[in-house]
């Protein structure tokens, strides 16, 4: 796998990542939300360089102008409902990317350390040689990017994957590169150190859902 970490280099996008862990401005849910979708722009742009370009000659009214054009069917599959503002972010650029939405959340069946990964509702276009790209903002033991990727194989082999998140533990870095073949991607603002216990990254930023959307219950 292609590991490709953003924040490897100054940019903008560290003011972005700042805002998100900072407590005493990440409660502001549309401000975290946004910026969220803000990281999905700067990181869909970053991936399109990798893409198939065609030429195509473009008619200005004064003339004409050769221009190398994406020719790449994209497919973008989220990881809900945390990867919805990500899924925004990536959808204001690929504008006509087909969508897939699957839920995968960590159902903690006997106490707070010990979950699951249960994928239950799942919609997929066919992904026979199509440009995938999976968005979780938050990559923490690999698993839910995993279990999405099992549960996507009957929809067809894609002709590439990109792999796309935010805030990554080194943990789940190395799962998913140990799970995906070396010919697929990961584009990422930043990798964190530390799991803790609760397989929460340290220091992260908590927990995206309950930032982006308000507190669940547990079920
Ligand atoms: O790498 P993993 O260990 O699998 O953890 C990451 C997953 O955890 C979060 O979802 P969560 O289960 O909190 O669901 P939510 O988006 O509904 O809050 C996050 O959005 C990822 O989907
Ligand atoms: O740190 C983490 C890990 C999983 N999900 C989150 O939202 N945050
Ligand atoms: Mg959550």
């Amino acid at each position: 796998m292609n590991i490709h970490n953003l924040s490897e280099s100054n940019s903008i996008l560290n003011s972005f990542i700042a805002e998100i862990r900072d407590v005493s401005i990440q409660q502001d849910r549309m401000r975290f939300r946004r910026n969220i979708e803000r990281i999905g722009e700067v990181l869909g742009y970053e991936m399109s360089k990798t893409l198939e370009f065609k030429t195509k000659n473009i008619k200005t009214p004064l003339g004409e102008k050769p221009t190398d054009i994406y020719q790449n069917d994209i497919v973008l599959c989220s990881i809900l409902r945390a990867g919805v503002p990500l899924h925004n972010g990536l959808l204001n650029y690929f504008d006509d990317a087909e969508n897939a939405f699957i839920s995968a959340y960590r159902h903690h069946k006997h106490d707070p350390e010990t979950f699951e990964i249960v994928v239950e509702y799942l919609a997929c276009p066919d992904l026979s040689g199509k440009t995938l790209i999976l968005a979780d903002p938050m990559l923490a033991t690999g698993q839910s990017m995993v279990a999405t990727f099992e549960a996507l194989k009957p929809f067809g082999t894609p002709k590439e994957i990109h792999l796309v998140s935010v805030i990554g533990a080194q943990a789940g870095v190395d799962f998913v590169n140990s799970h995906f073949d070396d010919d697929s991607h990961l584009w990422i603002a930043t990798i964190d150190e530390q799991l803790n216990d609760k397989g929460y990254i340290i220091p992260g930023l908590g927990d995206a859902g309950d930032l982006a959307f308000g507190k669940k219950l547990q079920q």
